[in-house]
């Protein structure tokens, strides 16, 4: 949605509590994108910043939390649209999966075949991790998501 940002404009949610390695920020607005290590973290900076947290672990709730923030509490959304991203109403709005899935911010030697990326990683492919999506995520999600794995699986084997 919102450009990639540094996260010197918000020094103040650099401290020792969030891991720098997992941070991220991706929303160029008060409401954006950060990643942290735990839900807890992600709630507290929610509640001190306005802002919207999620992790490579917590994404799924801890953004559903934001959201309903952002829904319960209308200044936190007011504050979006008055930095200029409020999204008009029929606006096509393109993921760019390929992109996603190539971001050296998430993925190490992006270009590189590495397999062994994925040892000991909880990132899959089914949509509940956001860096990864070559199946989409959400409601439209690819339904032949089960039907398409086994037959690369079982072929590569
Ligand atoms: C490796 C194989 C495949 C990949 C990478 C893939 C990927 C995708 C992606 C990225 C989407 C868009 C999801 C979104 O909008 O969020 C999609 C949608 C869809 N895929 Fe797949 N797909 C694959 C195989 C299949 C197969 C085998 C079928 C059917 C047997 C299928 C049926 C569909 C349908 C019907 C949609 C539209 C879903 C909707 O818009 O509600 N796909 N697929």
């Amino acid at each position: 949605m919102c450009s990639r940002y540094s996260y010197s404009k918000y020094p103040n949610i650099l401290n020792s509590e969030v891991n720098s390695r997992d941070t991220e920020t991706t929303f160029d607005c008060q409401v954006f994108n950060v990643v942290v290590s735990s839900p807890e973290m992600a709630i507290k900076i929610m509640k001190t910043q306005d802002i919207l947290s999620g992790g490579s672990e917590t994404s799924a709730t801890v953004v559903d939390w934001a959201m309903a923030e952002m829904m319960r509490n209308p200044r936190v959304m007011a504050k979006a649209q008055a930095e200029g991203f409020e999204i008009p109403s029929k606006t096509r709005v393109m993921i760019y999966a390929w992109a996603i899935g190539r971001d050296p911010n998430h993925w190490p030697q992006p270009e590189k075949l590495d397999p062994e990326r994925f040892v000991n990683s909880s990132v899959d492919f089914t949509g509940t991790n956001f860096e990864f999506i070559p199946f989409g995520a959400g409601r439209r999600i690819c339904p032949g998501l089960l039907f398409a794995v086994p037959n690369v699986e079982l072929p590569l084997a």
